[in-house]
């Protein structure tokens, strides 16, 4: 019967929360936005209506009605909880309005809870009364000293639960950090070290999952301790209590200005420490550079200032825990007295007795040492939650520039306009890049952007690979506007190819196919004998399958071109864009590949004489804005900029003098 009735409960139930949800769907746009907030106000407006049904069933049985409403009610956004804070990033709560199917899961969850609870007892068990509630009143009691003696087995799974629930939050954080740094442009790069979000990764997210649960666990503890043996002194002593109980507002007060100078002075040794790895990680990467200079004695003078910061910032550190233990330890030394003191007097006059003055002294030691950890472990924990404050500033940091274009058309043409672009780089507002730049880049063609050192090549490259978007003016791809071109459709379509390409570590076949399925080995072979890599890659011991090593470091720089060159005429792109890409000799390659249908558009970015001269058409920058157009043939002619150019120094056809961020700033930028 009571299982009949059981399972009766949570059907009305059920009727009775749909009927719940359609009242409740008006809400829903309101809820919906607030998240957690949201789902709980939705578990709280459901449970008046779900207890009123569960009343009217089961008047008889209240505490099974109500255990039934509130399991119901709650489950959804119980789950909903844990799912947002232990989730993957993203994973957010949603309403039991918008997900219908959660609300079979949570009666099904109540369903088989009240069965079980309605279950008849095992043989040799209590039998069930009529009354239902058990007649033993210390029942209770008697489960939690039977749980007590498990205590050991207890804290070991909480000490587990713990420890799970930090490795997840370190998962996560650092997945959403991650995630959150990916999307961020390129500016944060240039102005953030390597090493400084290394450290992040490294260091900081495990201090900070660390600190809340471990910090909550020890807090509460010693909380609850502090809170039962004060109450006891109260109760044994009120006035001797109140003195003794001084030391706590004191504490903070002390507590409070360590804490704010400790903040302070964590995060300068942070940064400092920051600096130091970014330094090694510099010294490192530019070794070749400080040879070549013989820079050695001037990194290692660097290296040791940047160890003495770090230094000195640590001693300081040292010396003010020191100092501040010393005011504390002084403080509670004369309360103590005070206490003693006070003590004395009331002992003399009979207000207390020697018994309850040794218990109280007893309670005052044992008290002392738990605010000492609510305090200092209070401190720490609020330490490392501000370690944590450079993590929560980079996941608050939104990136500029939208990558949520739509159109993937299924043919291109490959013509490229530049329609009156001005571009400024953030980092030096003053000097505008580009100036009212418009010209056009014709599909079938090769078009060669022409123009002296700094002139704008590079940056006119990077709008159209949209590594940046312009300050005014469209670059429009076929006659679209390139923000509106969905984001992996568009980096499949324009693809770039530098001076000095990065390959990653793995197979030169790897490297090639990097990420395309189904490719054709004849295919694979036509890409690599159009890129000239054909006759090295034979050459080699392994061929396609030899090790690239990191960053490709085991190839000539030349083959490392002819590398990505054979990647990016595998993709057959739409526009494909060459920055420094050819060699002399290579002069005549960007039109093959255009008549072979390799690739639609190029766009070639050169300094050498041959390249240039190679071209359908030219388009000639200078500081930053186009001066000449034309066949080259016609700009010869012109005698105009171009001419002046090929007589300039770049036109001697040697190789371009090392570009910023290989050699630049290896040994002189960063001072
Ligand atoms: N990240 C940056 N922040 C600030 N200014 C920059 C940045 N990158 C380039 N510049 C500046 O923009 C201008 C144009 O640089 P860009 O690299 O586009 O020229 P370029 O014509 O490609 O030169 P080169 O032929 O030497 O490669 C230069 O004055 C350069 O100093």
């Amino acid at each position: 019967m009571a299982l009949l009735s059981a399972g009766l409960l949570p059907g009305v139930l059920l009727a009775a929360d749909a009927l719940a949800l359609v009242l409740l769907a008006p809400l829903v746009p309101v809820l919906a936005p607030l998240g957690l907030v949201g789902v709980w106000l939705e578990a709280t407006l459901r449970l008046p209506v779900l207890a009123v049904a569960a009343w009217l069933l089961a008047p008889r049985h209240p505490s099974r009605a109500t255990a039934a409403a509130v399991t119901v009610a709650t489950t959804p956004a119980v789950f909903g909880t844990f799912q947002h804070l232990l989730g993957q990033p993203g994973a957010g709560p949603g309403l039991l309005a918008t997900a219908p199917a959660w609300l079979g899961v949570a009666h099904a969850a109540a369903a088989l809870a009240l069965l079980a609870w309605a279950a008849p007892p095992v043989p040799g068990g209590v039998s069930e009364t009529p009354g239902d509630v058990p007649k033993s009143p210390g029942t209770v009691w008697r489960t939690l000293a039977l749980t007590w003696e498990e205590r050991k087995v207890l804290g070991a799974a909480l000490l587990c639960l713990v420890l799970a629930i930090v490795a997840r939050l370190c998962k996560n954080l650092s997945l959403r950090l991650f995630s959150h740094l990916v999307h961020q442009d390129l500016d944060f790069f240039q102005g953030t070290p390597a090493a400084e979000l290394l450290a992040q990764f490294s260091l900081e997210v495990p201090r900070v999952c660390m600190s809340v649960p471990m910090g909550a666990n020890q807090l509460l503890r010693s909380l609850v301790m502090a809170v039962v043996v004060g109450t006891f002194m109260v109760g044994l002593a009120p006035g001797l209590a109140l003195l003794a109980l001084l030391e706590v507002p004191f504490g903070i007060a002390t507590h409070r200005i360590q804490s704010a100078r400790k903040q302070a002075l964590q995060q300068s040794m942070m940064e400092a420490s920051a600096r130091t790895a970014a330094g090694v990680q510099e010294s490192v990467a530019a070794i070749e550079t400080i040879r070549i200079y013989s820079a050695e004695k001037e990194e290692e003078e660097q290296h040791r200032c940047n160890l003495a910061k770090e230094l000195k910032l640590k001693e300081q550190m040292e010396l003010e825990l020191a100092f501040f233990t010393l005011v504390h330890r002084v403080l509670q030394l004369f309360i103590r007295v005070l206490v003693l003191f006070r003590s004395h007097q009331q002992l003399r006059d009979g207000y207390i007795t020697p018994g309850v003055l040794v218990t109280f002294l007893l309670y005052q030691d044992r008290i002392g040492s738990h605010v000492q950890v609510l305090l200092y472990g209070f401190n720490e924990f609020l330490t490392n939650a501000a370690a944590g404050q450079k993590i929560w500033e980079y996941l608050d940091r939104k990136p500029t520039g939208s990558l949520g274009g739509t159109r993937e058309p299924p043919e291109l043409q490959g013509h490229v306009t530049f329609q009156k672009v001005s571009f400024t780089y953030p980092g030096n507002p003053e000097h505008p890049v580009l100036k009212d730049v418009t010209f056009e880049v014709r599909s079938g063609e090769v078009t060669a952007l022409a123009g002296p050192n700094g002139s704008g090549k590079s940056t006119a490259v990077a709008l159209l690979e949209r590594l940046r978007d312009p300050g005014s003016g469209t670059v429009l791809l076929d006659g679209i506007p390139l923000p509106e071109y969905e984001h992996q459709y568009l980096h499949r379509k324009v693809v770039l190819v530098e001076q000095d390409p990065l390959l990653f570590s793995g197979t030169i076949r790897e490297n090639v196919v990097l990420g395309l399925e189904h490719c054709k080995e004849s295919e694979l072979q036509e890409a690599a004998t159009a890129a000239g890599a054909m006759d090295f890659i034979q050459g080699l011991e392994q061929g396609w399958d030899t090790e690239v090593g990191e960053h490709g470091g085991r190839l000539a720089a030349g083959e490392r071109r002819r590398v990505a060159l054979a990647r990016a005429l595998l993709r057959r792109p739409a526009v494909l864009i060459l920055d420094e890409a050819l060699d002399d000799g290579d002069e005549g390659a960007a039109q093959r590949w255009v008549r072979a249908g390799l690739a639609q558009t190029v766009l070639v970015v050169s300094h050498r004489p041959r390249v240039l001269d190679a071209a359908d058409r030219l388009v000639v920058l200078g500081h930053g804005a186009v001066v000449e157009t034309g066949t080259p043939a016609e700009l010869r002619e012109r005698c105009g900029a171009y001419s002046r150019l090929l007589l300039g120094g770049d036109s001697t056809g040697q190789p371009e003098a090392p570009r910023l961020g290989s050699e630049k700033g290896a040994a002189s930028g960063r001072r």
